[in-house]
């Protein structure tokens, strides 16, 4: 463990910064948001150029119990609802207030749902520092007229500050725990911030490079949440590990396919970082989306995604059904479905116009979307 306050050599020699010691305010406390904070209240308290408090904003819930969550975090330490049993270090506090849980922050962490961040931000407007630095930890994409979105892109639009991304193979219980794991950074072209987001996050057992490719780190986090739920159908239709390598494989191809087609300047280097297959991996058989898209294949789909995710998750959120339902509704709008057949083929199955056995079975696909040139 990291000793408290510590002014180690390592702490003041990555330091480099002025006289202002940086804030770190996390937006967000899920079960991913409560870990990132733990991360970011651990080197808060060994490097001497964080202040030690980290604020973060709970979307407030009364408890079975009757408590207030966010009573509850700062009483125990402890997120009961979203990750219990893991002490969130003794600097966390958690803040009802969406503004004073920002106020005076240098370094903003959001980490929420993706279908919160458009209201979030609206909430944001007026109440950030000017030249405070943002990083999404969040895996989805917004859905505009133009087409999808990236919510670094939304964040930097919304709020007018740089926004960097960290995606990784990070199951969020795994890191709680202190299992080694990897992440990357995604960044525009502050390297100094990216450096600084290096340091607020990294901890020996939580490795995290940070790489020049923003929109592709944001895309293969995104992205990869729809696999997953290819991976949970194959899963819960009881195919075995070549099926689901095969569902895996054909997703990373239009994964790569459509973050060039939205992104040219994305490179192929950045699906070998953490971000990139490592993701893909662990989310294609430890994730969330599996779980759900598991049980949804294994009820015959005669049970909606958001019931079953009310009945497995406890309050947490599934991205992949609504990424599908995004990244579709684009792929429809420029004829381009069948050159996506997983990604279609998700969103088909998930909204009931074909049955989870159709994720193995494209020609079923195409009898929906006709048969369009091929245009990518
Ligand atoms: N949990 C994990 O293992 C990982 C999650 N992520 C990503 O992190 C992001 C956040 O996920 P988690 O922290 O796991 O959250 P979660 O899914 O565990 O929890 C849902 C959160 O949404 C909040 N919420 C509900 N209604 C809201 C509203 N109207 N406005 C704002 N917040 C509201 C709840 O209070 C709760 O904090 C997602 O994009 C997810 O894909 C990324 C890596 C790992
Ligand atoms: O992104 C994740 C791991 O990196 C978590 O994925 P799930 O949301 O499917 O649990």
């Amino acid at each position: 463990m990291v000793p408290p306050n510590s002014n180690s050599p390592e702490g003041s020699s990555n330091c480099g910064r002025e006289m202002e010691l940086d804030r770190i305010a996390v937006i967000g406390s899920g079960n991913w948001g409560s870990v990132a904070a733990r991360l970011a209240a651990t080197n808060a308290r060994r490097l001497p150029c964080f202040q030690d408090e980290v604020r973060v904003w709970v979307y407030e819930e009364r408890l079975s119990t009757g408590e207030l969550l966010s009573d509850v975090i700062n009483m125990t330490q402890e997120n009961v609802k979203y990750l219990p049993n893991v002490k969130l270090g003794p600097n966390v506090v958690a803040d009802p207030n969406l503004e004073s849980a920002v106020k005076n922050a240098t370094m903003l962490v959001f980490v929420m749902p993706h279908q919160f961040i458009d209201e979030t931000c609206e909430m944001l407007k007026g109440k950030i520092r000017p030249d405070a630095k943002a990083i999404s930890l969040i895996k989805g994409m917004e859905l505009r007229d133009e087409g999808p979105r990236l919510i670094s892109r939304e964040i930097n639009d919304q709020l007018g500050i740089d926004c960097s991304v960290l995606m990784g193979a990070n199951i969020a219980n795994e890191i709680a725990v202190e299992q080694f794991s990897e992440a990357t950074i995604g960044f525009k072209d502050d390297k100094e911030t990216a450096d600084k987001w290096v340091q607020v996050f990294g901890t020996p057992y939580f490795e995290v490079t940070p790489v020049q490719d923003v929109e592709g780190v944001e895309l293969c986090g995104t992205l990869k949440n729809i696999v997953a739920i290819a991976a949970g159908l194959v899963d819960g239709l009881g195919m075995g590990n070549n099926t689901k390598a095969a569902i895996m494989r054909i997703g990373l191809r239009e994964m790569i396919r459509f973050s060039k087609l939205m992104f040219p300047t994305v490179q192929d280097a950045t699906f070998f970082e953490s971000c990139g297959v490592a993701d893909l991996i662990t989310t294609c058989f430890g994730g969330r989306n599996r779980k759900v898209a598991e049980a949804f294949a294994k009820h015959g789909g005669k049970r909606s995604f958001d019931e079953l995710e009310g009945e497995l998750l406890n309050g947490q959120k599934l991205q992949g059904v609504l990424t599908a339902a995004e990244v579709s509704s684009f792929l429809k709008a420029k004829n381009w479905e069948e050159s996506f057949p997983l990604f279609s083929s998700v969103h088909a199955i998930a909204t009931g116009l074909l049955p989870p056995s159709a994720i193995v079975e494209y020609a079923e696909l195409r009898k929906i979307v006709g048969t369009p040139e091929l245009h990518v």
